[in-house]
């Protein structure tokens, strides 16, 4: 099997093409052991996950993602920009604008920057879409048509204060003073785990900065803690905007560990992201089918 390990800000995925690579296609049991198998760096590639590029019947692209633990996601906005740059430079998107669908719908993604010449696209911008708020939707135990705005609730003995996002995928957020005290290593497995989240829950702590910027650190569903997660940034501009923090409509940057983002929550309701990607490196991974 032939892979292209990417990322986006440090949060890493080793893609598999099976759009003319039929050896990367295997049974759909495989995949989650195939991911929990490259992610591991000692025995495999290692990475937060793997990410596959498929055809679509309703978009130009697929694109599928699972966590390093084998769950498979509804979407991944770094991944995102790692396959529309790997499209772009590849010559399969023949115009710098193209759809891809993904689990949790149909994004537009365009190619901001590097679109003159192949293989060196470095900024690419994706419509998210509109975040879903209620409760049903993340989902979330409690009423269902409520949405979850800095409600109190109780991990490990304490009190926290939480505002709930779905991007396609489901994220926690918590305000904090300073991002870099709170104990994610330790509470991000807890909160993930419980029981108030059926399809269990990434966890995001948010420092704001100003009307403008966020400091943002997360703990992924499934991989634990990442350099980066896109459509945790985006949840986190959602959630300071809904507890009135940010400046409405206005570009803001978020700084993760791995980078920064500009996320903007339109007039119209949908959340874009602006970002880079790029390439590890590509090679041949030793994988027996059907074992
Ligand atoms: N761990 C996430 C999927 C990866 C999302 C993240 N890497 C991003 O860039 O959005 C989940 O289970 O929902």
């Amino acid at each position: 099997m032939f892979f292209t390990k990417m990322h986006g800000l440090g949060n890493n995925y080793v893609v598999f093409n099976q759009l003319d690579e039929p050896e990367n296609i295997l049974e759909e049991h495989e995949y989650p052991d195939l991911s929990r198998y490259v992610s591991d760096v000692n025995f495999g590639i290692g990475s937060d996950g793997i990410i596959l590029i498929c055809s679509s019947n309703i978009a130009d692209f697929k694109m599928r993602i699972f966590n390093e633990d084998g769950s498979e996601a509804k979407n991944c906005g770094n991944g995102l920009r790692c396959v529309a740059k790997y499209l772009y430079d590849h010559m399969y998107a023949k115009s710098p604008r193209f759809s891809i669908e993904t689990r949790g719908g149909v994004v537009n993604v365009e190619i901001e920057e590097g679109f003159e010449q192949r293989q060196s696209v470095q900024s690419i911008t994706v419509d998210m879409g509109e975040p879903k708020l209620l409760k049903s939707m993340i989902p979330m135990k409690g009423d269902p048509f409520s949405i979850t705005i800095n409600e109190p609730y109780t991990f490990d003995g304490n009190v926290y204060y939480l505002t709930c996002v779905s991007m396609g995928n489901p994220h926690a957020i918590i305000f904090v003073d300073d991002v870099n005290a709170f104990p994610l290593e330790k509470l991000g497995p807890i909160i993930e785990n419980s029981s108030l989240f059926p399809e269990r829950i990434n966890v995001g702590i948010v420092q704001v900065k100003g009307p403008k910027e966020l400091d943002y650190r997360v703990w992924e569903r499934g991989s634990g803690m990442t350099m980066a997660c896109g459509t945790g940034a985006c949840a986190a501009v959602v959630a300071a905007t809904m507890n009135q923090y940010l400046e409405k409509y206005e570009p803001i940057i978020v700084h993760l560990p791995g980078g920064d983002l500009t996320i903007r929550w339109d007039e119209k309701g949908h959340v874009w992201k602006k970002g880079e990607a790029d390439y590890i490196c590509h090679g041949e991974l030793k994988y027996s089918k059907n074992k």
